[in-house]
């Protein structure tokens, strides 16, 4: 199968349990709860994302025909050597298109493959770090992996609903947005009164990296 990549880029993963960690984020193209046109955004399930996943222009990104084609795009992207290589497959929603056969081939290439999900499909068997991120009025069909992390607040979907699910990290991370500096208060008052649950911050915005 071919894959419809937004783009390619290396950074340092900004969020959650890995927060720091040297990474090629390989953002794939599409996303299954929102088309990523703003004029539909007030009519989707998920209408408070971040991110542009729309089309194949952006920084390495492009159309590629298998996997060995796209490891070896996100290999070129890699900034180090072959010890601690590290891929975060992300959109949009990558189990859209993450399968069996680019599992194997960043494998192969010596990669240890993180993916941010939506947690609405089953994941592919393989990956090393999967964290889910549940978005109220989409149904939750990954409900293990390495972490949980929340965007926080949600109308419609209270931390309490999801933290018996079997996950090593819960996290809550404030929505962005205009009102990102009462989110985070409230995200921080949660994680007082509920220690189960820690504070995620996307430090990438905080420091101006990608
Ligand atoms: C752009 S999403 C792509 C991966 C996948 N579709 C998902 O939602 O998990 C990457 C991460 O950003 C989070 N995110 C999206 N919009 C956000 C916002 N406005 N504030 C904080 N986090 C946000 C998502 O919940 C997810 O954890
Ligand atoms: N630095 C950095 N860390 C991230 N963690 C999750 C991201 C995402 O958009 O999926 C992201 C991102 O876009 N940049
Ligand atoms: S599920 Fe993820 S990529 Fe899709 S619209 Fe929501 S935050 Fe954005
Ligand atoms: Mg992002």
């Amino acid at each position: 199968m071919s894959y419809a990549v937004k783009e390619i880029f290396p950074t340092l993963q900004g969020e959650g349990g890995q927060a720091g960690r040297a990474a090629v984020f390989c953002r794939f193209a599409g996303c299954n709860l929102w088309s990523g046109r703003e004029e539909d955004r007030a009519a989707a399930v998920c209408r408070f994302c971040d991110t542009a996943f729309v089309g194949l222009d952006g920084e390495g990104g492009g159309r590629f025909a298998d996997a060995a084609a796209l490891a070896a795009a996100i290999l070129a992207a890699w900034r180090g050597g072959a010890e601690g290589r590290h891929v975060v497959f992300t959109g949009g929603e990558p189990l859209l298109q993450l399968d069996a056969p680019l599992i194997a081939a960043m494998h192969a290439a010596g990669f240890a493959i993180s993916v941010e999900s939506n947690g609405t499909l089953e994941p592919p068997p393989g990956i090393d770090w999967l964290c889910v991120s549940p978005k109220a009025g989409a149904p939750l069909r990954a409900t293990r992996g390495e972490e949980l992390k929340l965007v926080y607040p949600q109308p419609g979907l209270m931390p309490e609903a999801v933290a018996h699910l079997d996950f090593r990290h819960f996290f809550l991370q404030p929505m962005d947005g205009p009102d990102r500096a009462a989110h985070t208060a409230a995200a921080v008052a949660y994680c007082l009164r509920h220690p189960r649950w820690r504070l995620s911050l996307q430090t990438h915005k905080l420091i101006g990296i990608p």
